[in-house]
């Protein structure tokens, strides 16, 4: 709580504020002074009074509580514990989004009325932005905890106010949301602030457990007893004794930061061998082992797998086969995919054919047709599911950097080198699948290391002198027609042979014929707890557009529309489009050469109106997309043609 002194300071630097509309140099704790300036750079006064025009709600509300599922989720258990701890103390537990937004409040009762009243609400924005200094905008703003006190709100109507507020972080150093207490300022409690910030560790260590739930995971404290409790450091690793993930307090244990993550082994942040502790476990299971960090600090540290996994591996250098006997149980993740187009059914049905045996997959596929996702759902139904699906876009890695990010490389193998080496990407897929995405842009020259590690199954390092053996499944993809590079002498033919053992080509969207079965699974998989529809007048038009984006584009529309739908609306229409994709549906069709025409009925008639837009789709078919023609062939005008195409 603040001493008299500091009570007067915080006074007269108020006054100030009030009268001057400036800052007492030196009058407040600089922390309080740099938010009161942002609060008045933000175009706010002491006395402004708020509108609603900051808050989230509807569409917009859901699509930020949809994003952040799974920190509501592990949130929500922890907010009431805390609740419980501050129930009758006039206060309400809140948890917000990276921007301020309020998503759960839990609170008191006999408060609850007050808070609302200064919109401590769902959907309430506490930005600074919006509602100057406060512990929730202050903490984001300051990336670190925060308690405001009374008159340190810069808003003179938050001035009844005190809150402590946490930020929660991803364990890469990502900022995910904030946690905070707020409540009457005569019941403020001078360890709220601590009892916040141990919640919001809590909450951490429950995404970085539920993140990593099929790692082998590593609990470290000072002391024995320390391990289980929230103040305990929790390290991720990879089958082969990468650290992949920690919390904070590992971070500060083992002296590492977010950066370090997925490129230290942990032999090099303490003095132990993942293979070494494996054994000592197994002699020992309930047994923390005594270990040291780098700097000599004495830590007690204990394995962790929960059921179903399965990657523990011995050494670095030679990386076992995943135990089959662990495996969760298959799932046909490519038939979840099918929404009834017979091309990609049949695409599907190859690949299911050649899963699990050593025969590598070329998709080959338009921009966004959805090649990734079909190489993503080919390993979650194969043996190799529990292992890494690891992604590179070949595109897009530049190019001085491709060779190491790829293979790897020793410690201090080039200048800028970080000192423990890196493993690699290729090394990541060991024990599942590499999936490179536009393998027609590899260059030349990486071209031939690859292939050599295709040939040998293994990988150099930059600067290393010993291979490393992988096994992984390979997953190729290519918009481009991969024959005629290497016709072009652009891509090597030999390489070209070894990733093409079976080639499947995925349909662009506009060639599917199962347009509203997909539209469906979309607006489903987008807004999985709403029952949404596109009104039939506006599918028909939408399944005869190019979609030169794809599913990609597509499914972007239909996020977009939604945000656009009011609470109680549930039909995408018109209106709910963005403005360019309107314009675009409005244009007349293009002609059959440029957007060939799909095989079979796309959308089957449900009324009359529904009918009618089928005879347009139709004649403009017939008619190559001029609409003078099919207006003339229909027996209406041209006008009403346009009205009807767009009703
Ligand atoms: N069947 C599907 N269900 C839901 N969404 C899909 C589907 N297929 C594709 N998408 C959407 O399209 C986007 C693009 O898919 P994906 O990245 O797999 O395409 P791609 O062909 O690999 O694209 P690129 O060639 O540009 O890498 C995905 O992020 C997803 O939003």
């Amino acid at each position: 709580m603040r001493t008299p002194s500091a009570a007067l300071a915080l006074r007269q630097a108020r006054l100030h504020l009030l009268e001057h509309g400036q800052c007492l140099p030196g009058a407040i704790d600089e922390r309080l002074a740099r938010s009161w300036r942002r609060s008045m750079a933000a175009g706010l006064q002491p006395t402004t009074r708020m509108g609603t025009c900051d808050n989230a709600s509807g569409g917009r509300l859901r699509q930020i509580l949809a994003s952040n599922h799974e920190l509501l989720a592990h949130s929500r258990p922890v907010m009431e514990y805390l609740f419980e701890q501050v129930r009758h103390s006039q206060s309400v537990v809140v948890l917000a989004d990276q921007r301020g937004t309020l998503m759960h409040t839990l609170g008191d009762p006999n408060f609850v009325g007050r808070a609302e009243r200064v919109a401590l609400a769902c959907g309430a924005s506490w930005h600074e932005e919006h509602r100057g200094t406060n512990a929730i905008g202050t903490a984001l703003a300051e990336g670190s905890g925060v308690e405001i006190h009374g008159a340190e709100h810069f808003l003179e109507r938050n001035g009844f106010l005190t809150c402590a507020a946490a930020p929660i972080m991803s364990a890469t150093g990502t900022l995910m949301g904030i946690l905070d207490i707020s409540g009457d300022q005569r019941s403020g409690h001078p360890h709220t602030l601590g009892l916040v910030s141990t919640a919001a560790r809590m909450i951490e260590n429950r995404l970085l457990v539920a993140s990593h739930r099929r790692s082998l995971r590593l609990h470290l404290h000072s002391r024995p007893e320390g391990i289980g409790s929230v103040a305990e450091g929790i390290v991720v690793l990879s089958g082969d004794g990468w650290i992949v993930g920690a919390n904070r307090q590992a971070l500060s244990m083992l002296h590492l930061g977010p950066q370090d993550m997925g490129a230290t082994l942990l032999e090099r942040a303490l003095d132990v061998r993942l293979d070494d502790l494996l054994a000592r476990q197994k002699r020992r299971p309930q047994l923390a082992v005594q270990v040291h960090a780098t700097d000599g600090t004495a830590l007690f540290v204990q394995l962790y797998m929960d059921a179903g996994v399965q990657s523990v591996v011995a050494s670095d250098s030679a990386p076992q086969r995943v135990d089959a006997s662990h495996r969760p149980a298959a799932a046909d993740a490519l038939a979840k995919l099918d929404t009834g187009d017979l091309r990609w059914r049949s695409a599907a049905d190859k690949a299911r054919r050649v899963v699990d045996k050593p025969i590598a997959l070329l998709i080959q596929g338009e921009s966004g047709v959805g090649k990734e996702l079909f190489a993503r759902a080919t390993h979650d139904s194969g043996a190799r599911r529990a292992g890494p699906f690891v992604a590179i876009n070949c595109a897009a890695l530049p190019e001085h950097l491709i060779e190491a990010e790829l293979f790897g490389y020793a410690p201090g193998a080039f200048t800028g080198a970080k000192r423990e080496g890196s493993k690699g990407r290729l090394r990541e897929a060991h024990g599942g699948t590499l999936f490179l995405d536009e393998i027609g842009d590899m260059p030349l020259a990486l071209q031939t290391r690859l292939l050599r590690v295709l040939q040998e199954r293994s990988v150099t390092p930059v600067g290393a002198g010993t291979p490393v053996p992988v096994d992984f499944a390979l997953v190729c993809a290519t918009h481009c027609k991969l024959r005629e590079a290497v016709d072009a002498g652009q891509f090597r033919s030999d390489l070209y042979y070894r990733i093409n053992g079976l080639t499947l080509i995925l349909p662009a969207l506009r060639e599917r014929t199962d347009f509203q079965t997909l539209t469906e699974r979309l607006l489903s998989t987008l807004a999985p707890e709403r029952p949404l529809h596109v009104v039939p007048a506006l599918l028909a038009r939408l399944s005869q557009h190019p979609w030169p984006g794809n599913l990609r584009q597509y499914a972007s529309v239909l996020r977009t529309s939604m945000a656009m739908l009011d609470a109680h609306e549930d039909a995408i229409d018109w209106q709910h489009l963005p403005d360019d994709v309107t314009q675009d549906l409005q244009e007349p069709l293009p002609s059959v050469a440029s957007a060939p025409e799909p095989t079979q009925a796309a959308y089957e008639p449900q009324n009359l109106q529904a009918l009618s837009q089928l005879a347009i789709r139709q004649t403009l078919q017939n008619c190559r997309g001029n609409v003078s023609q099919a207006a003339r062939s229909l027996g209406i005008s041209r006008q009403t043609l346009y009205r009807k195409m767009n009703a």
